[in-house]
């Protein structure tokens, strides 16, 4: 490891649980799109977050149908859930910070339905036995300002250059300060496009009502940068200095980038890294579709999943498109082969 990676006085949430998972873990899978697949009009500019209005029951069979293909971490449907948002559709600051905290709460119950029903057929009966719990996190989802956008400008990263970081900070205060005392066991910051969120989001990690792990995913468009054009060391860095950061990954990206930015992860920290690419399509904001791109299906993705653990990857999953049966081929290839070790890259 390089002289830039500091050492950590106490094992991280994180660690703790990558142990009790057996050394790695699975997220789950595309949450919007999932619900889309549903049925879910969510052509709407809170996106997923539109389902905690109009369909609260889809969410939680979403959550429930990855809990049921082997995940350990469940994300809220928040990621494009902001007071902001919420108010511009007419409802008022009290009902928009209910739903945020309804958003935790969703997911939280959707993994005690799942210990309650854990029976024959269920992936833990088959693969660990009845009697065992597995061990699952919630993580509530904050998606950038570019999401709130609405406008595939988390794609883009482009609005750092018209906005400050106190904005944004303004702008994600009181969302991640509600999630804070939701219930949820970390932050999920996802498809962060730019430099300036992550330092940012850094900045209210340190503030005193804000007071919950978290971990900060990435996205890329070349496998070398963040689509604003810093490069993912630079924004890794960052992630790796806040003391609240448990665990630094890529999501939402495509599956032929992933090798090279673990490589490049891995160079600034040691703390775990989460991946969770997408389909490998691409999203076209403005048409609001997703594009096929040539020869990526979803098997290639799975296959590369012991390739990554092997680069230090610790935990994963898939994002926008990926569904129920990406996950649980992810969970089955991580099962059948037992962890070495001295493959265990993240600190102890
Ligand atoms: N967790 C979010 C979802 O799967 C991430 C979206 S990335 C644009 O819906
Ligand atoms: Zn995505």
């Amino acid at each position: 490891m390089g002289s830039l990676v500091k050492e950590e006085t106490s094992p991280s949430l994180m660690t703790e649980f990558l142990e009790k998972c057996g050394g790695y873990a699975v997220v789950d899978g595309g949450f919007a799109t999932e619900l889309e697949r549903h049925g879910a009009d969510i052509n709407d500019p809170l996106w997923s977050a539109k389902c905690l209005i109009t369909s609260p029951h889809l969410v939680t069979k979403v959550h429930l149908d990855y809990l049921e293909s082997g995940a350990n971490i469940i994300i809220t449907a928040s990621y494009q859930a902001t007071v902001q948002g919420f108010v511009a559709k007419g409802l008022s600051v009290g009902e928009a910070e209910s739903l945020l905290r309804r958003s935790v709460e969703i997911t939280c119950e959707a993994r005690e339905i799942f210990y309650n029903r854990c029976t024959k057929g269920s992936w833990d009966f088959d693969h660990a036995g009845k009697d065992s719990r597995r061990p699952v996190l919630v993580a509530a989802s904050v998606g950038s300002y570019g999401a709130y956008l609405a406008d595939g400008s988390e794609y883009s990263g482009i609005y750092e250059d018209s906005v400050s970081k106190e904005t944004l900070k303004d702008f994600h205060r009181r969302r991640v300060q509600i999630l804070t005392k939701s219930g949820a066991d970390l932050i999920a910051f996802e498809t962060i496009p730019n430099k300036l969120e992550a330092e940012a989001y850094a900045d209210l990690l340190e503030e005193k009502d804000i007071d919950i792990p978290a971990w900060f995913s990435f996205t890329s468009k070349d496998g070398v940068t963040v689509p604003h054009g810093e490069s993912i060391i630079e924004c890794a860095k960052v992630a790796d200095s806040c003391k609240h950061v448990v665990a630094i990954g890529i999501n939402c990206t495509s599956p032929r980038y992933i090798h090279d930015l673990i490589i490049s992860l891995r160079k600034v920290t040691r703390k775990p890294i989460v991946i969770y690419p997408n389909s490998g399509e691409v999203y076209d904001g403005l048409n609001k579709k997703w594009i096929k791109s040539e020869g990526e299906t979803e098997e290639d993705f799975v296959s590369y999943v012991s390739r990554w653990r092997d680069e230090g990857a610790s935990l994963f999953g898939g994002c926008c498109r990926t569904t129920p049966n990406t996950i649980r081929a992810i969970a089955n290839v991580l099962s059948c082969d037992s962890p070495a070790p001295s493959k265990l890259k993240f600190r102890q």
